[in-house]
């Protein structure tokens, strides 16, 4: 089908196709750079991974140097459509320095900096609360030792500082996410102490402004090795960010599998102003799996667009999947969000809320299926070569001419 017939069909719904194209051409993505290596980053880590952060697999690729890694990100956006970002950790610092966690500085990440500016990319940032000897007990902010918990506190502001330049460089917010492992294994038996102690943590490394920076808190529901209590949980971060006006990261592999991760932006969005996204996809005990044009994404992407919360939540990536190709992974998991919101800017809203308010569920429940069936590939394969990015066969193609460029990798 052509793009020309796709629009009359939509056309016929009441649906303006090039008002959808122009508004998802407006929409970053914001890229984790962490996909790209498995969470290795580039210190001399020691530590281990705590709170269930586990690549799996051994495919050919894996970038080695951030020089290798911008290589894969470069190609990454050059097969996605639009303006993205850039998601950086803490950990994936570009130095010949070798500064502890405690001591990093803007100046251990200004190659990133210079790079994401001649890439047109804005930066995005974590602190890495994680692969650390001082986080091999699975605690960090909560710790029951003050110097365990000053050096993490240290690392925040830090974080934050390097944030804000970051920020400022960009002449634009660089949202700084937060996420500890912190949690036990078996059933603690002051969960309340440990709480306060990741509040009082939480509260020095945020405080002051930072004009450049948008804080945000993630929570999560357990990880491997925390199965009895993760402390920054749902409650806790919803509590806190509420309480001291950050944003809030909703993780979509950080519930319960039963739980609608989409339902809950519309709840939050009452009393949090910023909402960060982490979309992925999560299986049995994984949380991270490479997102899927999926019912999950689907009903996230339908939220966002008609709760009319675009403008409010910041949309982020989360998966990393060591069995494939990373750069494959990358492109493939944005380019579906990218999908998921291009089909719900394609519904008609009106239409479909006059049904609903009417309490015609019978209409709403017809429409919704007949429009599963409009040729949503055909507008997308037009914003695709407006945007001069490959669909189809060509894909597929560039997609493995590239890794088997990097496959040779040690
Ligand atoms: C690497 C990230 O900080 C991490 O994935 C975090 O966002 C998370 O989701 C932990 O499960
Ligand atoms: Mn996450």
């Amino acid at each position: 089908m052509t793009y020309e017939q796709a629009r009359a069909a939509y056309a016929d719904w009441g649906v303006d196709t090039e008002a959808a194209l122009r508004t998802l051409a407006t929409i970053p993505i914001s890229m984790h750079c962490w996909q790209g290596d498995d969470v290795k980053g580039f210190e001399a880590a020691t530590g281990t991974s705590g709170g269930g952060i586990q690549a799996t697999g051994n495919h050919p690729g894996r970038a080695r140097t951030p020089d290798e890694l911008r290589a894969d990100l470069e190609f990454a956006y050059a097969m996605i459509p639009g303006r993205h970002r850039l998601n950086l950790h803490a950990c994936y610092l570009d130095s010949d320095e070798r500064p502890d966690r405690d001591a990093i500085e803007f100046r251990h990440f200004a190659p990133w900096v210079e790079w994401a500016q001649g890439q047109g990319v804005k930066l995005d940032f974590n602190p890495t609360f994680f692969a650390h000897e001082k986080a091999d007990d699975n605690l960090t902010l909560a710790h029951p030792d003050k110097g365990i918990r000053d050096f993490w506190i240290e690392h925040g502001r830090r974080c934050r500082e390097i944030a804000d330049a970051m920020g400022a460089a960009q002449s634009g917010e660089c949202v700084n996410n937060i996420w500890v492992p912190d949690g036990s294994k078996d059933n603690p038996v002051d969960r309340i102490g440990a709480r306060r102690r990741l509040e009082a943590s939480l509260d020095a490394m945020l405080d002051g402004p930072r004009d450049n920076v948008l804080d945000a808190v993630e929570c999560k529901l357990f990880g491997i090795g925390v199965e009895a209590m993760t402390v920054g949980s749902h409650e806790f971060y919803m509590g806190y960010a509420i309480r001291k006006g950050t944003a809030l990261c909703l993780d979509m592999g950080h519930f319960h599998p039963t739980e609608n991760v989409a339902d809950k932006v519309s709840a939050v969005a009452l009393s949090v102003q910023d909402i960060l996204l982490h979309v992925s996809r999560p299986m049995r005990w994984d949380s991270d799996h490479v997102i899927l044009l999926d019912d999950s994404i689907r009903a996230m992407a339908q939220e966002l667009v008609f709760g009319d919360l675009l403008g409010r939540v910041r949309i982020g990536l989360d998966f990393f999947d060591a069995t494939i190709s990373r750069t494959a992974a990358w492109v493939i998991g944005t380019r579906n969000m990218q999908k998921a919101l291009l089909e719900a800017l394609l519904m008609p809203r009106d239409r479909l809320v006059a049904a609903e308010e009417a309490l015609d569920f019978t209409t709403r429940l017809m429409l919704t299926e007949e429009l599963k069936s409009l040729p949503a590939a055909a507008v997308w394969a037009e914003f695709c070569a407006r945007e001069e990015r490959p669909v189809g066969a060509e894909l597929v193609q560039s997609l493995s001419g590239y890794q088997s460029t990097v496959a040779a990798r040690g």
